[in-house]
């Protein structure tokens, strides 16, 4: 095991695996109620950093390798769209993507154990020591265009169970591909980790995916 992963998202996970990373996974629940006037990258920082902090919470060995957590939404005209509850809420999302283009924000809240400390941590001791932890944070954008959808196209879609656990209720690697008309920036971090930044982050925790 290279490093924990605060996620149940399959895709994060098998992201890490092309890096040759193999991450053990942590089950932490984290409330994603957004806060009033929470701007939609404001929203994603926080929210990738609590599910960080909630997963750390959860260690109960001495910690020794970092532990990654992440939070995507789809973004459009400053709303944020997550996962879709019921098809009524997937035909809203998918209408609004159509024809249009948005933007999708992932971010990606990486903790470690510093130098010298590196034992057991009390739950909630990264979000007050400040000594014990190191804590770093990458926020991606990137901009995707959609070719207008039908609403018996996003009724079919819907069908196919794909949008479900998916924010702005589709999948970029999946058949939702069949919308996306154009893509400007990190196709990774639309599907849920971009790796280029993530790579980077990992670096500065003693994590090199070329290390072998
Ligand atoms: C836009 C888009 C999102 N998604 C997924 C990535 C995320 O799994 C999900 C957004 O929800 P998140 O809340 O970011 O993640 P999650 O609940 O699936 O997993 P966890 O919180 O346990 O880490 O949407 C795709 O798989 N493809 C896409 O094209």
């Amino acid at each position: 095991m290279d490093l924990y992963l605060a996620s149940s998202s399959p895709r994060r996970r098998e992201l890490l695996a092309q890096l040759g990373l193999r991450p053990g996974i942590v089950v932490a629940d984290t409330d994603e109620t957004p806060a009033p006037d929470e701007t939609p990258a404001a929203y994603v920082t926080r929210i990738a950093q609590a599910k960080a902090r909630a997963g750390w919470a959860t260690l109960t060995e001495p910690v020794r390798r970092p532990l990654l957590a992440a939070d995507t939404a789809v973004v459009v005209d400053d709303h944020i769209l997550g996962k879709p509850v019921d098809a009524e809420r997937a035909l809203q999302m998918l209408a609004l993507l159509s024809g249009q283009s948005h933007v999708v924000l992932t971010a990606v809240s990486v903790l470690s154990a510093t130098a010298g400390s590196g034992q057991r941590h009390e739950p909630g001791a990264c979000a007050t020591s400040g000594q014990a932890l190191r804590e770093r944070q990458v926020l991606v954008r990137t901009e995707v265009s959609m070719r207008p959808i039908t609403r018996n196209e996003a009724l079919a879609y819907w069908a196919s169970g794909e949008p479900r656990d998916k924010a702005g209720a589709y999948a970029v690697q999946g058949r939702g591909a069949i919308f996306v008309e154009a893509i400007s920036g990190s196709y990774s971090n639309v599907v849920g980790l971009p790796l280029f930044e993530t790579a980077r982050l990992l670096r500065e925790h003693g994590i090199d995916p070329l290390a072998g």
